[in-house]
């Protein structure tokens, strides 16, 4: 068998948080989110020659929740052409090589990997092995978009194994996720971006797959990993706002309650009750929209004007989206007690994302954010992580070594 130097492609997007908007942008509705500094990194590598095309071998590989799967090329190629809720069906069969258990997240990374493998790459003649691995800082579930960045960096990938997006290839970078990030941090890696054109391609990709997990998102989650920045979305429409750079008046916050939840199970409950009762969930959809259009104008007064955030006016929105996501239902308990227990320490907070747990985040202030270490040891002490996110970051892009000519 002749081995050849492995290609290998390395591309890393942002995760992200939502201000205001979560479950209403689904209806039509307004909502404002934001990229945060947890990358989820994706490195693709073709590792060797194949004399047989037969026996080409298609891996995915993520270690955090100990995937490591293989499949013939031909298994997956054989699904496609095959009609949609069908083909569905087939993917399913091979992503339970990974768990059998619908529901488990080594499930459903799968199935979006062999869902875009089959999309994309279906038609593309391969004669070398191809292995993916993927690697996030986000926490797993806690509705910071871990499954819109896993959909994003795979889409990427495989449109640049496809030939649809040209990247610069790396002949023999044969590294690990690890090692990027080492190389990163001793600025031994540099970075290069995605044309407007193909951010649209990756980002159809992306949500398509997010169609797969989540039934029937809004695209929001799979266009802030994608563009990165701060943006206004609705009906599938963006606008960014330049609201968070490095030195931005607005810092928040963000809580991980540390309970597990789907966004699926989310976003089909709502679904019920607003069917059930219209007359009384489409008024509070339009009062959240209300409250991210609000938001909107404030993040533009500040820019126009130069001035300050009128924080009393943010908090009390973020104050009453968090009661309407009461209303509906994606609260619990759990959150409601931080809720409550930041506002004592000076912090207003709100679920952000799909809710029934997951992350919560909190306003920083002039007024409060000398309290912060002080809120975020007692959020440890019950056993809740929080950290001071860099937002508006950077959406995909890919990384080369920074001696390469390219
Ligand atoms: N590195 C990784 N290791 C394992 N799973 C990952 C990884 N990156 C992404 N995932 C995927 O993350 C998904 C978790 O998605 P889920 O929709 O429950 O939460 P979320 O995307 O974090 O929240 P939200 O949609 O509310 O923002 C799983 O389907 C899993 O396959
Ligand atoms: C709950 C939701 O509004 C946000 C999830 O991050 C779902 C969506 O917009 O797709």
């Amino acid at each position: 068998m002749a081995e050849c130097l492995p290609t290998t492609y390395a591309v890393s997007c942002p995760a992200k948080i939502i201000l205001h908007g979560e479950h209403a942008v689904v209806y039509g509705k307004a909502a404002i989110g934001t990229s945060i500094d947890l990358r989820t990194y994706a490195i693709l590598k073709n590792t060797r020659l194949s004399s047989d095309a037969d026996n080409v071998v298609i891996s995915f590989k993520m270690p955090q929740i100990d995937v490591d799967v293989s499949w013939p090329l031909d298994s997956i190629k054989s699904k496609v052409g095959t009609e949609y809720p069908e083909m569905l069906d087939e993917l399913k069969t091979l992503a339970s090589q990974a768990d059998s258990d619908s529901n488990s997240y080594a499930f459903v990374g799968s199935l979006v990997f062999v869902f875009l493998f089959a999309s994309i790459c279906g038609k593309t003649d391969l004669t070398q092995n191809v292995c993916v691995e993927v690697d996030t800082e986000a926490p797993l579930g806690s509705g910071l978009g871990s499954s819109a960045a896993l959909s994003v960096c795979v889409s990427a990938l495989f449109l640049v194994l496809a030939n649809n997006i040209q990247l610069p290839s790396v002949n023999n970078m044969d590294i690990t996720i690890a090692q990027l990030k080492n190389a990163m941090s001793k600025g031994e890696m540099k970075q290069g971006y995605f044309t407007r054109e193909n951010l649209g391609h990756i980002n159809n990709w992306g949500f398509a797959a997010e169609r797969i997990v989540h039934g029937n998102p809004s695209g929001i989650d799979n266009a802030l990993c994608t563009h990165g920045g701060t943006m206004r979305f609705i009906e599938g429409q963006f606008t960014s706002l330049k609201a968070f750079s490095s030195d931005s008046p607005i810092s928040l916050v963000v809580i991980d309650s540390c309970i597990p939840k789907s966004t699926q199970k989310m976003i089909f409950a709502v679904k019920d009750k607003q069917m059930q009762i219209p007359k009384i969930f489409d008024p509070i959809f339009a009062s959240i929209d209300a409250i991210s259009e609000r938001c909107c104008q404030e993040f533009n007064r500040i820019l126009s004007e130069n001035s300050a955030p009128d924080y009393k006016l943010l908090e009390d929105l973020i104050f009453i989206n968090h009661q309407l996501l009461c209303a509906i239902g994606v609260s619990r308990l759990e959150l409601d007690n931080i809720h409550q227990f930041t506002q004592r320490l000076g912090f207003v907070s709100k679920v952000t994302g799909s809710g029934g747990g997951g992350c919560m985040l909190a306003l920083v202030t002039p007024e409060n954010e000398k309290r912060i270490p002080i809120l975020k040891d007692a959020l440890t002490e019950k056993g809740f992580k929080s950290w001071q996110a860099n937002l508006g970051v950077q959406g995909i892009c890919y990384h080369l070594p920074s001696n390469s000519d390219t």
